[in-house]
């Protein structure tokens, strides 16, 4: 199914051309990659087909309803974003950082909650530690979490490992596709590490 359809999208910045016709159809079940050089226009890209940054012209739908040029309240429940700064909240429990995702949708049980960590690799962790005590890695799968407890249909990615070493880097993103494939979210991710286009089910290289 068509979750999201990118038609001959263009952006342009200071007079200069930086997305030119780009087009893309991502499916509920798609994890798409996008990768290029420095300065291509990534994160340009991903900030205007989420509309998070207004679009020059073309046309974005999602779920076949035409999304206006401005972002909309009943497109913004249905997408989730992740960063390379995931800005968790540093003086609060792991607990209140992942229920803040959930608010629009149920309260999680303290056992729903513990198994939603082990689910991502963090058996053992207390629900009322302060986040400020995880590693990088570990707080950026709390980000991780807390962006999937709000069910959202599709997420998108800014370079969501850009500050973790190798071994996490390559974790997180395995978490990301098999969450995305068991509960069918789509994911649309920006990165410049080539070493994930093996997750891709579309690959995306810009020049
Ligand atoms: N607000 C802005 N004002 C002026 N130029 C901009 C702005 N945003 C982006 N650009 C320009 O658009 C081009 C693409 O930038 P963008 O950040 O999208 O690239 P990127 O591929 O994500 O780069 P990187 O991998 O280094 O993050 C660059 O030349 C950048 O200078």
């Amino acid at each position: 199914m068509v979750k999201l359809q990118v038609n001959n999208v263009v952006k342009v910045i200071e007079k200069k051309t930086i997305i030119d016709n780009f087009s893309l159809t991502v499916n509920s079940n798609d994890f798409v990659i996008i990768t290029g050089k420095s300065g291509t226009g990534k994160t340009t890209l991903l900030n205007v087909i989420s509309g998070l940054t207004r679009r020059d012209s073309g046309e974005i739908y999602l779920d076949d309803a035409l999304i206006g040029k401005h972002m909309q309240n009943i497109w913004r429940n249905k997408i989730g974003f992740i960063f390379q700064d995931n800005l968790l909240l540093e003086n609060q429990t792991i607990k209140k950082n992942i229920l803040i995702g959930a608010k629009f949708n149920k309260k999680l049980s303290d056992e729903e909650i513990n198994n939603l960590l082990i689910s991502v690799d963090l058996k053992g962790v207390s629900l009322k530690q302060q986040v400020s005590t995880l590693s990088g890695g570990e707080q950026q799968r709390i980000a991780l979490l807390r962006t999937m407890v709000k069910r959202n249909e599709i997420i998108f990615a800014d370079e969501p490992t850009g500050n973790l070493d190798k071994v996490n880097a390559i974790s997180l993103v395995k978490l990301l596709k098999d969450w995305s494939m068991e509960d069918q979210h789509a994911v649309v991710m920006v990165t410049h590490n080539p070493e994930f286009i093996q997750f891709a089910t579309k690959h995306i290289n810009l020049v």
